[in-house]
């Protein structure tokens, strides 16, 4: 569904060239759902514009769906949903007028757009919504509509940037049910791009990590994890004194690296936490240290994403 090679931008404002995107390398199957996840200022947005044509690259090459983005951007448009960050609706518009003249925008006809409408909004949770004005819409139903109308003219491949920015957690949850629906029950390729990483976690078949326009890792998300060394264990102590001494105890376990000491918690590493538990729990009573909390912390994708950079996603 794309296949691009060397993809670059490079801005130039005020005589100061900025390198948005270095010339990254994509490939994104037929029917996978595809995260590209990075901190603000990635490049996230700059290659998908490239990607839906609505940016020039400076270099390199892309097919998507199964068009050159260079020499057939028409076809790469016409095959495509976007959906971008802003939304692209009225207030004072209906669901119905907003639909009807997107899809007619596609050379479809009204009695069409509307039979597909009705058929993606009720897809969408949001049969009863028809005849309703996008601005009394919640933010979730109205992100929905969004999507509705970026798969009108049933493209196959979507791509959707940032889709649950603003909404609240149980919007979100629901959003990627339908996010996963779009996939499973029509087919239709997902290319997601988003700065969260429950989001990318929890609906990414296959991940592209993004950092300073440059892709730094790709992989499931359970094969970028395995790129981060073991568990993280916080031990919570009673006194702020042992800490020291609780931290040479920690450092002793089998495959431990250099415990961190912040107050009265220390934190480290172990290849398998569940293991080394009751290890640690032992010797430290045994030196007569006190704890009074410990948390294993399977790895994260921001802990992938700092081992590689050195950096949190977050930053
Ligand atoms: N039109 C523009 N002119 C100049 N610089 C730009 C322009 N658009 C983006 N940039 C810069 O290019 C870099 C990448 O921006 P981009 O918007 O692609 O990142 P992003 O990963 O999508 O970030 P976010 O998560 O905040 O949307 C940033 O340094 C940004 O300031």
């Amino acid at each position: 569904m794309i296949a691009a090679v060397g993809l670059a931008r490079t801005y130039k404002t005020r005589g100061k060239a900025i390198e948005a995107v270095r010339g990254v390398d994509i490939t994104v199957n037929a029917g996978e759902i595809v995260g590209f996840l990075g901190p603000n200022g990635a490049g996230k947005t700059t290659t998908l514009k490239m990607l839906t044509t609505l940016l020039r690259p400076t270099d390199g090459s892309a097919t998507v769906a199964g068009y050159d983005l260079r020499r057939d951007p028409q076809n790469v448009r016409r095959n495509i949903g976007y959906v971008g960050q802003a939304g692209s609706t009225l207030g004072l518009a209906k669901a119905s007028e907003e639909i009807v003249s997107h899809a007619r925008l596609y050379g479809i006809d009204a009695a069409t757009a509307e039979k597909r409408g009705k058929q993606l909004l009720a897809a969408l949770d949001l049969a009863d919504v028809w005849e309703r004005k996008c601005g009394s819409l919640s933010g979730g139903q109205r992100r929905r509509l969004d999507i509705a109308m970026g798969l009108i003219h049933e493209p196959k491949l979507v791509f959707l940037d940032e889709p649950s920015t603003g909404l609240d957690p149980q919007s979100r949850a629901n959003l990627w049910t339908h996010i996963r629906k779009l996939r499973d029950e029509m087919g239709t390729t997902v290319f997601i791009t988003t700065h969260y990483m429950d989001e990318a976690d929890s609906l990414s078949d296959r991940l592209l990590v993004i950092d300073k326009g440059e892709i730094v890792a790709q992989g499931t998300p359970a094969e970028l994890k395995k790129k981060v060394r073991g568990d993280t264990i916080s031990l919570t102590l009673r006194e702020d004194e042992h800490a020291a001494e609780a931290a040479g105890v920690a450092g002793l376990l089998a495959g431990a690296d250099t415990p961190v000491i912040e107050g009265h918690v220390v934190r480290f590493h172990v290849p398998d936490g569940a293991s080394a538990l009751p290890v640690l729990l032992t010797e430290l009573s045994r030196a007569g240290i006190e704890a009074i909390g410990v948390e294993v912390n399977r790895p994260t994708l921001d802990d992938v994403f700092l081992t590689l950079t050195g950096r949190s996603l977050r930053d």
